[in-house]
Order: structure tokens, then C-alpha cells, then sequence
């Protein structure tokens, strides 16, 4: 068999193809299971039209004997449906979950501000709803015209009824979920904002305490968990009042099968036992319709979830591997770049061009929001959306294996952004940890000694984006998970904004030996100490380079424009040295 049309559109789809194999088998066993629902009538109609007439106790044993077999094979097809299907959902999570990640890793690198984990959430709720109870109506509902037939076969007139009465069942539960589905959707939403808005304000607790915030934070939260609680009650009161309606007419239509049922008795056309049958099947035949309207809303989100994966996954296809490459020698270049952030418009860096030659130290200076961030983010290529380029040994940034790439970068963004985990897992950046290169990097940072003082050392957790760590400790163990590996290219910034004097001396220190062996090293930050260790200065003003060349020729002119702003226009720029510089 080929896949159709629509199994073919797209990666999901043909993922669901090749399980359909487990499908026909959940098809079989549920036709086996639904047969086997009718032994309680069987069993009835046995009892009052032939055991209970002839008397006969052999007969009450051979079919009871049946009944019981029956039981267990209905019971055993029904586990292994369940069975097939739980095992069905976790191979498609395993098959999907790689491609999921790397599409949801892709689409949060270009758009910051999108829920980072929808995807692997949509994943979640596709598996629930092929594992759970709700898909069992998809197959269980085509059984009810087999039970209506086999009340037909017992009397047309009770056939209509339950027709009809199935027909009033779908209406009454079709309009009870949609008079309530708005209002159930709209209190679990206040509700969700309602927590995360709290939970938001917990993880910031400590300005909070301090500045005394908590009263009008306190009420902005009453305000939003009374709107929760509103909608609740709204909620549950369209659903309660809907709930009374079903139940009355669910009651009502079961008696009504069984009066009909005694009509038929009365007028000489039924048996007793056909009665009851009759009255049973009716039950089993309204069930599956039941389960079909609570299934209805999972079933809703796992098509949303899977129509938004397939967006995802077309938007952001697998790319086949990049070749692999030597590492970088480190030499560096901006080519006419342009970047701006995901999801922002206006440009950011307006055209810089400039070239850092391997074994170079190179400070990036300027005042806030003049971009510095933004080129480190572009020099390690985490903002893809440039346009010019950034060349690592005059090959642009995208060409090269990301992974293999990111191997010799090291990168310490300006939040350090730590990953909960052990030190040892963090400075490894958790790969495999070699201990040797572990230590070596935490002693060029200078951390090594207050490591060793932690009671479990390197294996020590650090909690949540590092928060058992001071921030002098945090930025030291960022250093170090950058310098892990001897990368070629380091980009670090405000690596000196936490740290101590010490601190400073290591990392001066550090950046000298990463020099020394070759490395090319960026070093964003406001603190002019360590300006010191650099080779060549580039300064940033709104986006452009106001200035780039040797340190102290930039730093001459700089002063030089410092004075002149301060009313000793005498110290020009000119008589001051290279002014902006192209960088040799
Ligand atoms: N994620 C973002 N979305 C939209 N705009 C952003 C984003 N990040 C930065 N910007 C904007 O880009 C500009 C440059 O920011 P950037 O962080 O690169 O500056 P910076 O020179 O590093 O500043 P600072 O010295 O304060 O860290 C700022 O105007 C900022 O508002």
C-alpha cells in the first residue's frame, strides 16, 4: 500500500502512515471487543427464553461458561488495543521528538518571544490523544448501527426508538458542549494567567520584599484571580445546568426503551427477555456516542497540534548536515552586516565591516544600546537574521556545521545564562566531561579553589540558571564553560561586570594566555580596566562603528573627543592620531 494524498503531504503525516499497520490491528481488536459487548444481552435473552422456560441447569452452565469466556476475550482485546496504542504513541514521540526539538530550537533562535515549548506541548498532546481513552470513540462509534440492527432484529418498532433516541443523545450532547466549550476554554485561560502572572512574580521575590511591592502586587493579583474565579463559576454553572438536562434525558429515554419494551411484551410480540436485551443494547449503543463528545475537544487540540507541528516543521525543515570542516584557524570578519533582533524591524547593526586576524584581542566598547550585545550574539551566529555576513576563516558563519562550529567557540552572554546542573556539567557545556579540561578552565577563571570548597565540588548543583551561585561565582563558572575545550574564537560579554579585583587579575591573565596561543578573543564591556588587554579597540555608536584600530590611537582619539566636548576643543582628533581606522 502507498500512502494517499494526504499521508503523503508532509513528515508528520507520513510518520502517521507507517503506524498504520498498529491502526488496523486497534480496528480488529475493536470489532472483537465490540462484538463481545452484546454477550449481555446474549446471555439474557439465554436465560429467561431458554433456561429459565426449559428449566434445564446444563444449559445454565454451558452458556454461563460462555459468557465467561466471552468476558475474557473482550477484556483481552480491549487491553490490547490499549496496549498497541500506548506503544504506538511512544514510538511516534521517539521517531518525532529530534525533529521537534532542533524545529523548535530553530523557530526560538529567530523568534525570542514565542512560547518556547509549544511544539514539544503539541507533541504531548498528539501522543495523549492517541494513547487515550478518547480515540476508543473514533472506534467504537461506527459500532453502534450493529447494536441498533441487533435491536431491529428484535422488534422494528424498538430499532426506531433507539434510533431516534441516539439522535436526541448526539443533539443534547453536541449543543451541552457547545453551549459550555467557550466558557470552560475562557476560565482555564484566566486561570493560567492568573498562575503564571504569580508565578512570574515569585521567581523576582526578593525586589519585591525589598521595596516593599507586595501590597500593589498583591491587588493586581486579586484582580486577575477574581476574574479567574468569575469564570469559573460561570463556568461551571452553564455546565451543571447542562449536565441536569443530559441526565434527565439520558433517564428518561432508558425507562422509555423499557416501556416500549413492555408494550411489545403486553401485545404478545416480544419475549421478557427481549425486553431487558433490548433495554441493555440501548445502553451500549448510546455509550460510544457519549465517549465520542468528551473525546471531541482532545481530539480538536491534537488536529490544532498537529496542523501547528506541520507548520513548524515546514518552516523550519531538518537541514542535511553540514560537511565538517577542520576547526576554525580564528581569523574573523564582518562583512557589510546588517542584524537587527528576531522580531524587530529596524535594523540594529547598520553595515559594519571589519576583520580580526587570528591571536588578537579585540575590546567592543560603546555606550548602552549601541549595539555590542547584538554584534557578540552575530559574531557567534545566535542571531542568524543578518544580512552581509560573519566569516569564520573567510567562509560565512552558515556554512559552516553549527555543532561541529559552536565546539571551538566559547561564549559568555551578558545574563551567563547557567543551565541547572551539576558545575562540572556546566563548564563541560554537558557533553562528556573530560576532568582534566574541566579544572583546566576553572583555573584560568580563578574558580578552581572556591570550587574544590563546595562540599560536593565539581559535582555540586548549582539550581536553577545557577541561582546557589554569587554572581561573581556564576560569571567565573560562564568564563570557564566558555574557555572549556581551548576554542578559537571567544566572545565575551561584560565577562568583568560581576567580577572582583582577583577576578579581573585571572581574567587579564586568561585572556593574555588565550592570545598568546593563537585565539581570537572579543571583549564587550564598560569597565575600562581591562581594556588593558587588548589589542585593538572598536567602538560603537547606534549601530555603526564610531571607531576601530589600535588601542591606544582609539583611546587617544577618544579623549581627544571627550575634551573637545568639554570646552578644550584645542585636543583635536587629528593631532591625536588614527581617528576611525579600518582595522589593520
Ligand atoms: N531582543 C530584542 N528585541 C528587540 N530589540 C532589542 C533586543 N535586544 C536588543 N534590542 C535593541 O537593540 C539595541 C542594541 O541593544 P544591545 O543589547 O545590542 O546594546 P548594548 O550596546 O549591548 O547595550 P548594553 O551596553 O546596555 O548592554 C537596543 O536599542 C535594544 O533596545
Amino acid at each position: 500500500m502507498t500512502p494517499g494524498s494526504f499521508f503523503d503531504r508532509s513528515e508528520l503525516t507520513r510518520h502517521l502512515w507507517s503506524f498504520r499497520k498498529e491502526f488496523l490491528w486497534v480496528g480488529f481488536f475493536s470489532m472483537i471487543a465490540n462484538l463481545l459487548l452484546l454477550t449481555p444481552t446474549l446471555y439474557m435473552l439465554q436465560l429467561y427464553d431458554r433456561v429459565l422456560k426449559g428449566r434445564s441447569e446444563l444449559t445454565l452452565i454451558v452458556v454461563t461458561l460462555l459468557m465467561v469466556l466471552f468476558y475474557a476475550i473482550m477484556v483481552v482485546a480491549e487491553w490490547l488495543r490499549s496496549r498497541l496504542l500506548v506503544r504506538g504513541g511512544v514510538k511516534m514521540d521517539e521517531a518525532m521528538n529530534a525533529i521537534v526539538f532542533n524545529a523548535s530550537f530553530a523557530k526560538n533562535l529567530k523568534r525570542a518571544g514565542a512560547n518556547p515549548a509549544e511544539a514539544i506541548g503539541d507533541l504531548t498532546v498528539i501522543r495523549q490523544f492517541l494513547t487515550g481513552n478518547g480515540i476508543f470513540a473514533f472506534f467504537d462509534t461506527p459500532w453502534t448501527p450493529i447494536y441498533i440492527a441487533v435491536i431491529f432484529l428484535l422488534h422494528p418498532f424498538l430499532g426506531w426508538i433507539s434510533m431516534l433516541f441516539c439522535v436526541i443523545q448526539l443533539v443534547v450532547a453536541w449543543s451541552s458542549h457547545k453551549t459550555t466549550v467557550d466558557d470552560i476554554e475562557r476560565a482555564s485561560k484566566a486561570g493560567g494567567e492568573s498562575n503564571a502572572w504569580f508565578s512570574s512574580k515569585l521567581r523576582n521575590i526578593e525586589p519585591v520584599h525589598a521595596m516593599g511591592m507586595s501590597g500593589s502586587l498583591r491587588q493586581r493579583w486579586l484582580d486577575l484571580h477574581e476574574r479567574s474565579l468569575a469564570e469559573n463559576g460561570h463556568a461551571q454553572h452553564k455546565q451543571q445546568r447542562q449536565q441536569a438536562i443530559s441526565k434527565f434525558i439520558r433517564y428518561t429515554m432508558q425507562s422509555l426503551t423499557l416501556g416500549a419494551g413492555a408494550l411489545m411484551v403486553i401485545d404478545g410480540k416480544m419475549t421478557i427477555g427481549g425486553m431487558i436485551a433490548a433495554n441493555v443494547l440501548m445502553s451500549r449503543a448510546l455509550q460510544p456516542l457519549d465517549l465520542l463528545i468528551v473525546a471531541w475537544k482532545p481530539f480538536i487540540q491534537a488536529r490544532d497540534a498537529f496542523f501547528r507541528l506541520e507548520r513548524l516543521f515546514s518552516d523550519f525543515p531538518e537541514l542535511a548536515a553540514k560537511p565538517s570542516r577542520l576547526a576554525p584557524q580564528g581569523d574573523v570578519r564582518i562583512d557589510s552586516l546588517v542584524a537587527t533582533a528576531p522580531g524587530r524591524a529596524e535594523p540594529i547593526l547598520q553595515g559594519l565591516d571589519a576583520s580580526f586576524a587570528a591571536g588578537t584581542v579585540t575590546a567592543i566598547i560603546g555606550p548602552s544600546g549601541s549595539g555590542k550585545s547584538t554584534l557578540a550574539r552575530c559574531l557567534v551566529g545566535a542571531w542568524p537574521d543578518a544580512s552581509g555576513g560573519v566569516l569564520y576563516d573567510e567562509e560565512p558563519i552558515q556554512s559552516w556545521n553549527s555543532e561541529e562550529l559552536g565546539s571551538h567557540i566559547g561564549y559568555l552572554p551578558q545574563d551567563i545564562e547557567l543551565f541547572e546542573g551539576t558545575i562540572a556539567e556546566n563548564i563541560s557545556r554537558f557533553g562528556e566531561a573530560d576532568p582534566a579540561r574541566v579544572i583546566e578552565a576553572a583555573e584560568r577563571t580563578g574558580i578552581h579553589e572556591a570550587i574544590l570548597r563546595f562540599p560536593n565540588g565539581y559535582n555540586s548543583q548549582i539550581g536553577e540558571s545557577g541561582a546557589l551561585l554569587s554572581g561573581g561565582q556564576r560569571q567565573r563558572v560562564g568564563l570557564a564553560r566558555a574557555m572549556y575545550g581551548n576554542p578559537s574564537v571567544l566572545v565575551l560579554d561584560e565577562p568583568n561586570s560581576n567580577l572582583d579585583d582577583a577576578g579581573e587579575r585571572a581574567l587579564s591573565q586568561a585572556v593574555g594566555q588565550l592570545k598568546q596561543s593563537g585565539k581570537t578573543v572579543f571583549l564587550i564591556t564598560h569597565r575600562h580596566n581591562i581594556l588593558s588587554v587588548a589589542d585593538r579597540i572598536l567602538a560603537l555608536r547606534d549601530g555603526r562603528i564610531e571607531h576601530f584600530g589600535p588601542r591606544e590611537g582609539v583611546l587617544d582619539v577618544m579623549r581627544a573627543q571627550d575634551a573637545a566636548r568639554n570646552g578644550n576643543g584645542h585636543a583635536s582628533a587629528n593631532q591625536n592620531g588614527q581617528g576611525k581606522q579600518n582595522g589593520q
